[in-house]
């Protein structure tokens, strides 16, 4: 029976999603810089609150409000104490004093307030050789609280800074930083075990004999992955023995323990079909999906972990793994995001088979203006073998069943790839 798109898309996420709801959750502890990315484990709670302390948020002088506030209504000459850096604990501000204070400067105990230093009278600082007996004046006056950064104002010491799930990026793990903690418990990355498969199948920088190609299976798929926030675990190259598949992946499965087993190729009508020959009977279906590329599909459990085993041709792979296993990543690990789904007019003709949701490459050049839309043009035919085109793309380009042409300069859904183009 074949699938829709959709159904298959279903069957993965299910099929992983049972697996993460069974399996106890991994995390690990990794330094901020390194947790860029990660999907937080734990609430974390602020050990301190921020600011940690009352500060002032103005080059000036630190005052006690109720000495500006005389009853004759005249401004008043207050005396110069010791100025205050950053970075020191300042004595007590003694009544009638006016104290020179810096940008984050801890308000000394006492002062109450803050005058920036333009609104003083003299309106620059005194030279410590000037400072002995010198008096300054506020005309304007000062209210309690003006220009004083309150401890707590941001965030109160043991209230949840960040929520279990929150993807970590600079902006939540500055906050981290600034409560003074070093590293961060994250969940552990989603694991993958990646085997492309074919005799003809070479890795790149060995020669190739007749008939044989690069592998450009396990780079493609690897790299989307680790992309994907998740981790390859390992990969290598199986050949077409049945009987070698299946000892290589009990071995690997031994070394590495794994979130999933994904191959490449040997799932089609070929008389050397060494992933299906492998695992027909073993929990893992074989089927079709109508799309195009990446029409065959395997789907099951080996040795009890999800199986998924995606088209040998590297198109066909890519797109299932955009259409089929980045999106239950994203909604069941919380990496990647999705990819932005946007209309686009196209500017060809393109036909498709009907029966089939095709994906096609395309170039999305995005509007020119606001309340427009931006443009498509497909790059390369619909063959799976077209990696050139493929690698000079940033959008797939999604015709959906039921549709055998679409004219050019009608609308068409676009997913980009690099979302620097959105
Ligand atoms: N009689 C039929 N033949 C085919 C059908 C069909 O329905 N009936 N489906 C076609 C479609 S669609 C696809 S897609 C492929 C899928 O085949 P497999 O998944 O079995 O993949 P292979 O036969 O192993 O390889 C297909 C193609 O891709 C090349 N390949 C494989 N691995 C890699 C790799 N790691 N790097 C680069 N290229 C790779 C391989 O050499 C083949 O050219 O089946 C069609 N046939
Ligand atoms: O479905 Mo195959 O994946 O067309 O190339």
């Amino acid at each position: 029976m074949t699938r829709t798109v959709e159904e298959h898309r279903e069957a993965v996420h299910r099929l992983l999603e049972t697996s993460l709801a069974t399996a106890p959750q991994r995390t690990e502890t990794v330094e901020l810089v390194q947790a860029a990315g990660r999907i937080l484990a734990v609430d974390v709670r602020a050990p301190g609150s921020l600011p940690p302390f009352d500060n002032s948020q103005m080059d000036g002088y630190a005052v006690r409000a109720a000495d500006l506030a005389p009853a004759s209504g005249q401004a008043v000459q207050l005396h110069v104490s010791d100025p205050i850096p950053a970075g020191i604990a300042a004595p007590v501000l003694a009544a009638g004093h006016a104290a020179p204070i810096m940008t984050g400067a801890m308000l000394p105990a006492g002062a109450d307030a803050v005058v920036p230093i333009e609104r003083a009278v003299p309106d620059t600082f005194f030279t410590d050789g000037q400072r002995p007996g010198a008096t300054v004046c506020f005309p304007d006056g000062a209210a309690a609280g003006d220009f004083v950064r309150r401890s707590g104002s941001d965030i109160r010491a043991g209230t949840v800074a960040l929520a279990a799930g929150t993807r970590l990026g600079a902006l939540q793990l500055g906050l981290l930083a600034a409560l003074g903690i070093p590293a961060v418990q994250v969940r552990a990355p989603f694991r993958v075990l990646l085997l492309s498969t074919g005799d003809e199948v070479v890795e790149p920088g060995r020669e190739l004999a007749p008939g044989q190609i690069h592998d450009a299976n396990s780079t493609l798929l690897a790299v989307s992955l680790q992309e994907a926030g998740a981790e390859v675990a390992r990969a290598r190259i199986v050949t077409d023995s049945p009987d070698n598949f299946r000892a290589q992946l009990r071995e690997d499965l031994e070394a590495h323990p794994v979130d999933l087993v994904l191959t490449s190729g040997g799932i089609s009508m070929g008389a050397y079909e060494v992933v299906r020959l492998a695992l027909a009977s073993d929990g893992v279906q074989f089927l079709p999906v109508a799309m195009q590329p990446g029409g065959p599909q395997g789907i099951g459990t080996v040795h009890g972990i999800p199986f998924l085993g995606f088209p040998g041709n590297p198109v066909s792979s890519l797109v299932s793994f955009e259409v089929f296993l980045r999106p239950a990543l994203g909604a069941l690990t919380g990496r990647p995001a999705p990819r932005p789904q946007l209309p686009a007019l196209l500017s060809e003709d393109a036909h498709s088979p009907a029966a089939k949701h095709q994906v096609r490459r395309g170039r999305y050049t995005p509007p020119a203006g606001a309340g427009t839309i931006g443009r498509v043009e497909l790059v390369g035919g619909p063959g799976s073998h077209l990696l050139h085109a493929l690698a000079t793309s940033n959008a797939l380009v999604h015709i959906p069943a039921g549709t055998a042409a679409v004219p050019a300069g009608a609308e068409v859904t676009v997913w980009l790839l690099d979302p620097a183009d959105s």
